[in-house]
């Protein structure tokens, strides 16, 4: 099939990339001029695990193209995917406006039958106003279907090609052929292709994302209770966990839930239900518990300097919002950052790959260093803020002789709590029972 793929960002490259890999032939649209020459000469532009080598094949044998002019790109496709932003608004509700002023454009331009598909995670409705904005301009006959996309960032790969399921919102036979033959080799037995009305699928990804970053808050709000009461939120999550109904995934706690998804898309059901007049109580504190979780750890290390940060100097393991991505958009690091800097300390941080966004970001305000233990010098404390798996097994030894004083703050529970008591450090993580330093001075 001929495919355009509107927006090749995040969801854009990886689904196009997907798309070409099973044989179809591919156009990538986008206003970003440098984005567009780049990948055109064959430079990936996003970190994701496993994309570059189907990119770098599918480029070199000509089933991915790339372009700035959307009247090309889509002129012989046979199917539209718009994979545009759809930031928060100042309200909190989704920006349709990217979306929206593409569907306009596209009205002047179609010459024929055209299946136009939101790929992007758009509210209720939003295939009405996509469709009535085409049909403004166009003179050809067209359908707008909703397709919502559940991959997660740094197992996109195969997230899309071996989807748990597809969610295909239409009312239209025609679009429901097309997309059924797009998706058929992609779905596994048993994980379905599962045909919908358009708001249903809109509201499908929604309540996805709010149910899981509802399932953390509640884990993160169990973890407090387990500090106060003694118990060990990783016994408890095993205990819930292997009850099929509860299920083993998304139970961790941790420094809360960032990223490019969650926080934005929670907020805005919260948004579409105040507009439908209803007021989602649970989703309200599923956001509140967030914000406070992503500090969970400032009060403990102020805790333990006595209330004075100024001049302390830290370490910090992980800046990316998770493993095994560059994406540093609403990640929990930045927030501890900011704390830090405000009460005088200073940071030494190091991640895999997301130091670069960082700065960025914040230029100098923390340093940078090469490696893991690099950032330990000096430092009276380390932090670690996510679970790259070079920080699940490290040298304790070295980072006993680099570390000025024997102390982990750890946002992720990468370590086993006795294990840390018979190394000698003051450990604490996020719902178990700290172990303060056997010859330490309690404080
Ligand atoms: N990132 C994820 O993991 C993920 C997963 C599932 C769904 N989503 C949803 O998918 C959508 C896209 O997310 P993303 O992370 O890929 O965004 P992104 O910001 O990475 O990419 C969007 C791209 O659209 C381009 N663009 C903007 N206006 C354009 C225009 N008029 N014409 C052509 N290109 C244009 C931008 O230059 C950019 O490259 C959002 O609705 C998001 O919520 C994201
Ligand atoms: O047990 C857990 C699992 C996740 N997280 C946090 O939750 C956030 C989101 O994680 P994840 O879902 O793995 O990452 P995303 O790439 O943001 O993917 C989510 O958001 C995408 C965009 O909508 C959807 O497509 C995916 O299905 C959905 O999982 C991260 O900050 C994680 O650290 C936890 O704190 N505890």
């Amino acid at each position: 099939m001929k495919i355009t793929v509107v927006g090749t960002g995040y969801v854009g490259l990886v689904t196009g990339t997907c798309f070409a890999e099973t044989g179809n032939n591919v156009t990538c649209v986008d206003i970003d001029a440098g984005k567009v020459a780049k990948l055109a000469a064959g430079q990936i532009t996003i970190y994701e695990p496993g994309l570059e080598k189907l990119f770098e094949r599918n480029l070199k044998e000509g089933r991915l193209q790339f372009t700035t002019q959307l009247k090309e790109g889509v002129s012989d496709a046979d199917v539209i995917f718009l994979a545009l932003p759809t930031p928060p608004g100042e309200d909190g509700s989704a920006d349709l406006s990217y979306i929206l002023k593409v569907a306009d454009q596209l009205g002047y331009i179609l010459e024929d039958y055209k299946v136009i598909v939101d790929k992007s995670t758009v509210p209720v409705g939003t295939a009405d106003k996509v469709r009535e904005a085409i049909a403004r301009n166009a003179k050809v006959e067209f359908d707008v279907v909703s397709n919502p996309e559940f991959l997660r960032e740094g197992v996109a790969v195969e997230d899309f090609m071996k989807p748990d399921r597809v969610v295909i919102g239409t009312s239209s036979e025609k679009a429901r052929k097309v997309m059924g033959e797009l998706y058929a080799p992609y779905v596994r037995q048993g994980n379905p292709v599962i045909f919908m009305d358009e708001k249903s699928a809109e509201l499908t990804k929604y309540a996805a994302n709010s149910f899981l970053a509802t399932k953390i808050s509640f884990m993160n709000e169990i973890a407090i209770l387990c500090e106060r009461l003694g118990a060990d939120v990783d016994m408890v999550r095993r205990g819930i966990g292997s009850d099929d109904r509860i299920g083993k995934r998304f139970l961790f706690p941790g420094i809360g839930y960032g990223g490019s998804c969650f926080p934005k898309d929670v907020q805005a059901l919260v948004k579409s239900s105040q507009d439908a007049d209803y007021d989602f109580r649970i989703l309200n504190a599923v956001m509140d518990v967030n914000e406070q979780q992503k500090v969970f750890l400032l009060p403990k290390i102020e805790a333990y300097f006595d209330n004075d940060l100024k001049g302390k100097h830290f370490a910090l393991w992980g800046l990316a919002f998770k493993p095994n991505t560059d994406d540093i958009r609403e990640a929990p690091a930045l927030y501890i950052i900011d704390r830090l800097l405000a009460a005088g300390a200073s940071v030494s941080a190091f991640d895999p790959e997301a130091m670069s966004n960082v700065k960025q970001l914040i230029g100098d305000r923390i340093r940078y260093v090469d490696h893991q233990y690099e950032a330990l010098e000096n430092a009276d404390a380390l932090i670690i803020a996510t679970e790259w798996s070079v920080f699940r097994t490290p040298d304790f030894d070295k980072i006993r002789t680099h570390l000025k004083d024997q102390v982990i703050f750890d946002g992720r529970n990468l370590f086993d709590v006795p294990r840390m008591q018979e190394l000698g450090f003051h450990y604490e993580s996020v719902g178990r029972q700290a172990v303060t330093r056997l010859n330490s001075v309690v404080k």
